[in-house]
């Protein structure tokens, strides 16, 4: 039974993947990323039911970096509708690395091919309402205060401008979408706002109610009320299944089977239907960008407790 993973489990099975702590590589192509301590593991696990459980160091705060994305696309469907968004954002995995500007090229009509890669992404960002960033990062974040229930959420600004100083492939991505009219105005700003999104900063309790809200179908956990309208949480968990884990979306749809989204600080948002919302932090990541302790214990939990979706 999916609920008999108690917080003992969790730790024991923390305990056992944390030999893998320094496996693969913590981001450093983001400097201020090179900072995360790779021992610095924990997870969480929010049910529908309100309940939570967690293991490892579960206060310790990352940042969501591209975990971020389906946060954003949540915010920009709801903000535009889904006709706008995708009439400039395509819905198709690559199977490229999230940063990749070869598809660019050959998709036509020009659009960039989901959400979660950085192209999408950088032009759903562009799409949440607000006259500047500070207005949009302002209206992402009050979206994440009240799908966390928490008001003390903010962004590290550190990661921020580490991140905004050496985006120079994201600047390149922007100002090609721009060529092509998919983003327009300033690509400073629009960068801006981009780089302080995937710098907003939670730890794996408040990121695991965030994919417990989606598995509830948008709905709040405790009041019943309606964050997401049912039809867009329901896309955002489309694309964690075909994109949410970079060019590993296939192999983890297979040994996995959990709707999810890796960020590079070493997190992952898993979020099932009628079960709840899972955290995972871990910063040494794979030649993909996914965490490998993340990764691991994701597969533990779901083969032992038949947690996929397939
Ligand atoms: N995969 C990621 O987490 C990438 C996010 C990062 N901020 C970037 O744009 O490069």
């Amino acid at each position: 039974m999916k609920r008999d993973i108690t917080e003992t489990i969790l730790e024991d099975w923390l305990e056992n993947v944390s030999s893998f702590a320094y496996d693969g590589q913590v981001a450093n192509y983001i400097p201020a990323l090179s900072k995360q301590d790779p021992e610095n593991l924990a997870v969480a696990i929010h049910y529908i039911n309100g309940e939570r459980i967690c293991a490892g160091r579960s206060d310790v705060s990352f940042t969501l970096q591209s975990i971020s994305k389906v946060i954003a696309l949540a915010l920009a469907l709801m903000d535009n509708g889904e006709d706008y968004v995708f009439d400039r954002v395509g819905m198709e995995p690559t199977g490229d690395p999230f940063h990749s500007i070869y598809r660019l090229e050959q998709h036509r009509p020009f659009k960039p091919l989901n959400p979660m890669i950085n192209a999408g992404a950088l032009a759903v960002s562009h799409m949440i309402h607000g006259d500047t960033p500070e207005e949009k990062v302002g209206r992402l974040l009050s979206f994440i205060h009240e799908m966390t229930d928490d008001h003390s959420i903010s962004y590290n600004r550190e990661v921020a401008s580490s991140e905004f100083e050496t985006a120079f492939l994201n600047r390149s991505l922007l100002f090609y979408m721009k060529q092509h009219q998919i983003v327009t105005g300033s690509v400073e700003e629009t960068l801006d706002a981009y780089t302080k999104q995937c710098s907003i900063e939670l730890n794996v309790k408040q990121l695991a109610r965030i994919g417990a809200l989606f598995a509830n179908e948008g709905r709040d956990l405790e009041s019943g009320r309606r964050i997401i309208p049912k039809h867009l949480a329901r896309i955002c968990k489309t694309f964690m299944v075909t994109c949410g884990m970079y060019d590993a979306s296939g192999s983890f749809a297979i040994k996995v089977g959990i709707p999810a989204k890796s960020g590079v600080s070493g997190a992952v948002l898993g979020s099932l239907n009628g079960f709840g919302g899972i955290a995972v932090y871990g910063p040494s990541l794979d030649e993909k960008g996914n965490s490998v302790v993340g990764m691991r214990l994701l597969e533990l939990l779901s083969n032992r407790y038949d947690l996929s979706i397939f």
